[in-house]
């Protein structure tokens, strides 16, 4: 499998305390990685080098077939680079409609001078519909997104980064506040976004990530400490006392 992501010898010292320790990993281009590990671990930090908010020390982070740095992109370079983020709380336009929040997202999409001249035209209401109908909310375009659950407001944030069309997309804890019915929604999704694309999912519920059936990575003091199934991982005597075992 070729990688999409390699993480490289990174670290991240903050005031002195080491949060990403000499960190190595890498994600294929269409792969489902879960990332657990106990709190501090260095979950956030290490999205937080990918999406370019906090700079390494040292390491390396690079992406896509030609090995691009990320380390030397901006924010806004590495989002159109084609990395995603979803963090934990929705982040939808309440007022506007699903419809509207996803039409929204396709124009974002759009390099500022085309944003200019944008007037909504059939290939966007077929987008819109098409990234509706993936993310489950197909019969719900007209629907003020203040209305809609907490599910299914995350559903629309998803679609809305779809429209970006994102490579590579970090979702932080997205079970986190769901029904039963809304997590195994939400599963299905990660799942099938995961067959065109690279997602990569922090999250703490265990029975979540069985459910994900995926290559997990567990991260303890800014390291990876296991990687593999989560039966494998969970079999680790030091996954179990650093982080299975607590409580
Ligand atoms: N901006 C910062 N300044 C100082 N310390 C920080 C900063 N960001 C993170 N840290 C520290 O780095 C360590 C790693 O934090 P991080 O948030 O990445 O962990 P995490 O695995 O995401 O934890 P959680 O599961 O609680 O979200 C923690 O000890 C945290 O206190």
């Amino acid at each position: 499998m070729t990688a999409l992501l390699e993480v490289s010898g990174v670290s991240v010292t903050f005031d002195g305390f080491r949060a990403i320790n000499n960190l190595s990993f890498s994600i294929g281009a269409q792969e489902l990685r879960a990332i657990i590990g106990p709190n501090g671990a260095g979950k956030t930090t290490f999205m937080d080098i990918v999406t370019g908010k906090t700079r390494p020390d040292k390491g390396s982070v690079t992406f896509g077939e030609r090995s691009v740095s990320l380390l030397s992109l901006s924010e806004a370079e590495i989002a159109r680079a084609g990395v995603g983020r979803k963090f934990q709380r929705p982040t939808v336009f309440e007022d506007q409609t699903v419809a509207e929040n996803l039409t929204m997202a396709l124009k974002a999409q759009r390099a500022p001078w085309r944003v200019l001249f944008w007037k909504e035209g059939p290939d966007d209401r077929a987008r819109v519909q098409a990234l509706a109908e993936e993310v489950g909310l197909a019969d719900h375009l007209p629907r003020k997104s203040g209305e809609l659950s907490h599910g299914q407001k995350q559903w629309l944030e998803i679609g809305m980064l779809l429209a970006q069309e994102p490579r590579l997309l970090l979702v932080d804890e997205p079970a986190a506040g769901m029904t039963l019915a809304e997590r195994e929604h939400t599963t299905q999704l990660l799942v099938e976004m995961a067959k065109t694309r690279a997602v990569v999912v922090v999250e703490h519920d265990m029975e979540f990530v069985r459910r994900l059936n995926c290559k997990v990575t567990v991260l303890h003091e800014g390291a990876v400490l296991a990687e593999g199934s989560l039966d494998h991982v969970t079999k680790n005597q030091q996954v179990i006392e650093v982080y299975l075992g607590r409580g």
